[in-house]
């Protein structure tokens, strides 16, 4: 399996900046933690889905400046000193990472990766980690949001000519599958992830014969075991289906069946409803109906609620541009710096409270109800704390502290897991198949109330009380600070 490395300079300049001052000032090395999360659900769901984490830990593990990366750094306007650039070719990433597992059900503010290591290395990863991790999750939120309308139909992912570019193709069918879809158009992401493959023909097939007959034939003839037929080129009822029928007939005297036709235009429940009568009539009871054209959730919905007769869906543009929401806006806070072998917590204050970081190295954890095996709420509490699962537990919201919830039968899951220790990977990454699974699982953990695509009930995130009171403490710390700096004389 071969995909290409990632470039130590897919980065943003100021990581560059930082580290080269870092550098000047001699303070390169000082460890300093960071949390990487997002604020706010993307699509109005009620959860997202993490991916990326593959990509992130391939990206860490290769991490290094080639030698033309280098020679191209040492031209620029910035003059870095020979000396830095000669330590950049010795630079690797050394640092701790704690993760969630791919295909986690996740919530704003928990941090989905938490980084230990040098300002150097830790600072300069951010950008690529954001991107990776970003687009991923975003993907793998919209493919989850499809597979709650499709619930057993089969879901086909066809963006690849949509996507922007072949990366985001490529690792945005991969967040599509590890999220519930079942194969892809995208060959490559069926070499290199072992994703199933799967697709009809086009509408170019059609048009190049002299009649659709002999295109439908002909297209049967190569593949008389797996024949989806296009029936939308001239008239869908009228042409398509009567000689899809026809070839269905041929194709069962030689002892097959045609497995499917496929709508891609036109009013997608109607046509479907007639395609399948006229298909039961003719005795092909078995031969299953794909739609494609434009589709994501809201069609998907809209057209089960009018009794389409649709088994397969094929889905491009909407879900691998995410065309509702193109970002999930995720970020990178340093949260505390090591000084005299002590972490100290690090805030970064908004007027916002929803943006005020939390400080402190944390971990995550779901507590989930021992009678119902469904997760009551997340904790995120301090590092090295634990919680006793005998004793009853209240949760408060961290910005509207009045909102209480008494929670007391559960059982503690940490999800952030070691994936890095001084460099080195401690995490078995998992295949695709063995992340989809999972993420399955994951599903049956939350209620509908927080899966529904609309109005999805707010799922419980709190912080610890502990942890509320020392990031409360830190920022009256800070609001002292800025009063006596501003008093005057
Ligand atoms: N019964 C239906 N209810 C709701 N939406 C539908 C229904 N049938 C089709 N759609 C959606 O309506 C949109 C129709 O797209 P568009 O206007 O481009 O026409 P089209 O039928 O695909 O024709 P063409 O591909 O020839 O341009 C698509 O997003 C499709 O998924
Ligand atoms: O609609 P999407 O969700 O983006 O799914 C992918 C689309 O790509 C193809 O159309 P295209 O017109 O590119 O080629 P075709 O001639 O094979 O239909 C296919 O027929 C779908 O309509
Ligand atoms: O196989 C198909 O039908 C297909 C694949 C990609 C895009 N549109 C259709």
């Amino acid at each position: 399996m071969h995909i290409p490395k990632i470039p130590a300079l897919h980065t943003d300049k100021y990581q560059l900046t930082m580290m080269y001052a870092h550098w000047k000032n001699g303070s390169h090395r000082d460890r300093k933690a960071f949390d990487l999360y997002f604020r706010t659900l993307p699509f109005g769901n009620g959860y997202t889905v993490f991916a990326g984490l593959e990509r992130a830990v391939d990206y860490l593990e290769n991490l290094h400046f080639s030698d033309e990366e280098i020679h191209y750094l040492s031209q620029q306007p910035e003059n870095y000193e020979p000396e830095f650039l000669e330590m950049l070719r010795e630079f690797r990433f050394t640092g701790d990472i704690y993760g969630m597992r791919e295909g986690t059900i996740v919530f704003p503010n928990e941090p989905l990766l938490r980084l230990e290591g040098s300002a150097m290395e830790i600072q300069f990863v951010e950008t690529a980690l954001l991107n990776f991790i970003g687009y991923q999750t975003l993907i793998a939120t919209k493919a989850a949001r499809i597979r709650t309308v499709a619930r057993e139909n089969f879901l086909m992912e066809f963006g690849t000519r949509r996507a922007q570019e072949s990366d985001a193709a490529l690792w945005g069918t991969r967040a599509a599958y590890l999220a519930g879809f079942h194969s892809t158009s995208n060959v490559r992401a069926g070499q290199l992830f072992g994703i199933p493959t799967s697709g009809t023909h086009s509408h170019s097939w059609v048009q190049d014969f002299d009649s659709e007959l002999e295109a439908f034939r002909t297209f049967a003839h190569a593949f008389p075991n797996d024949c989806i037929l296009l029936v939308d080129t001239y008239d869908t009822l009228k042409s398509g289906i009567p000689h899809a029928i026809q070839v269905g007939k041929e194709l069962r005297e030689q002892g097959y069946e045609l497995k499917g036709v496929r709508l891609d235009s036109g009013d997608l429940a109607f046509l479907s409803k007639a395609a399948r009568q006229m298909l039961d009539e003719a005795g092909f009871k078995q031969t299953k109906i794909v739609a494609s054209s434009d589709l994501d959730e809201y069609t998907i919905q809209s057209l089960k609620n009018q009794g389409a007769e649709i088994d397969a869906w094929g889905i491009g543009t909407k879900l691998i541009t995410t065309y509702d929401q193109p970002a999930l806006g995720a970020v990178y806070k340093l949260v505390a710096r090591e000084k005299d072998g002590e972490w100290q917590p690090r805030i970064k204050i908004s007027s916002n409270p929803e943006k005020v970081t939390t400080p402190g190295l944390k971990k995550v954890v779901r507590l989930i109800d021992r009678q119902t095996e469904k997760a009551r709420g997340d904790l995120i509490m301090e590092e090295g704390h634990s919680i006793d699962e005998e004793q009853p537990l209240t949760l408060f919201h961290p910005v509207h502290t009045y909102r209480k919830k008494e929670v007391d039968q559960f059982r503690v899951v940490e999800l952030l897991r070691p994936i890095f220790k001084d460099g080195k990977r401690v995490y078995d990454l998992p295949s695709v198949e063995e992340i989809r699974n999972y993420h399955s699982e994951q599903r049956e953990l939350f209620w509908e109330e927080h899966t529904r695509l609309l109005n999805p009930e707010e799922y419980h995130v709190d912080l610890s009380g502990s942890l509320w009171d020392k990031k409360q403490a830190l920022l009256q710390s800070i609001y002292r600070r800025i009063k006596l700096e501003n008093r005057p004389g």
